[in-house]
């Protein structure tokens, strides 16, 4: 021990409907980084027995069930509607804040973390974190990976895409873009490429 307390350095991922983000966490994690998926803490606050459930069924009477929240039926409301969708996320986004701060606490010693937050600029994520990281692919190879989901349409897409920030702003705002447009064999050597960077940055911070 010599005395100096170091934190790790933290990597926030984010990234546009369909861009990657999830396969990209996934290789980030192959590569030996710790990783906080904000959208699985969701669903399984959201799932059965979730500790969200009281609070949603107050806000929206109907929207769960012993399976949890019904999140298609639960989507088609909010995403019609700001308000609504306002109204759920102060529900969610403490909660999720909440997750984040424990993780960080399990892995304080670790070098590098990974949170990947998909509003990480539509909401306050991006001061809690060291260097950004987007991941993105052209706009039509985003809308084709998109559609193929079951149950999207092209005006979901579009309406969703509505509600995030526009992937040139994104990528404006990004320390790091992770093009997500090529092979994934192109792609995990990226990711492993700014692991070792970000591993050696992380050694000099500390
Ligand atoms: C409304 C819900 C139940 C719909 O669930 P469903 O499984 O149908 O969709 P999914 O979560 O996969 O989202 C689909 C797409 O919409 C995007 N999206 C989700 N929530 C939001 C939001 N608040 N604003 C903008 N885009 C959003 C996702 O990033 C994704 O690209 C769910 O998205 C939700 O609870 N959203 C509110 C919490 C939230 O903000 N989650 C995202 C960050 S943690
Ligand atoms: N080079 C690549 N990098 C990343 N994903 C790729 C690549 N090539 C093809 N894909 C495919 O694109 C899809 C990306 O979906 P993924 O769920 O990772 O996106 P997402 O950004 O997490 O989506 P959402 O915002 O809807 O949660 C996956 O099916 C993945 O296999």
């Amino acid at each position: 021990m010599n005395g100096i307390v170091t934190k790790p350095l933290i990597i926030g991922l984010t990234g546009s409907i369909g861009m990657g983000k999830s396969t990209v966490a996934d290789m980030f994690d192959r590569a030996g980084v710790p990783v906080f998926d904000a959208d699985a803490e969701v669903r399984a606050m959201q799932g059965p027995d979730g500790e969200l459930l009281p609070a949603i069924e107050a806000a929206f009477p109907g929207s769960t069930g012993p399976e949890g929240v019904n999140r298609e039926a639960l989507g088609a409301q909010v995403f019609a509607d700001k308000a609504l969708l306002a109204k759920l996320e102060a529900i969610v986004h403490p909660a999720v804040g909440a997750k984040r701060a424990a993780f960080l606490e399990a892995n304080e010693d670790a070098p590098l973390i990974l949170f990947d937050i998909p509003l990480l600029f539509e909401g306050s994520g991006h001061s809690q974190v060291d260097c950004i990281v987007v991941v993105s692919a052209p706009a039509a190879v985003q809308r084709e990976r998109v559609l193929a989901r079951s149950g999207m349409t092209a005006e979901k897409f579009e309406h969703i895409l509505s509600l995030q920030l526009p992937d040139a702003e994104k990528r404006a705002r990004a320390d790091h873009v992770i093009d997500t447009g090529t092979s994934l064999e192109e792609t995990e050597s990226a990711v492993q490429a700014l692991v070792e960077t970000l591993r050696q940055a992380a050694i000099n911070k500390a």
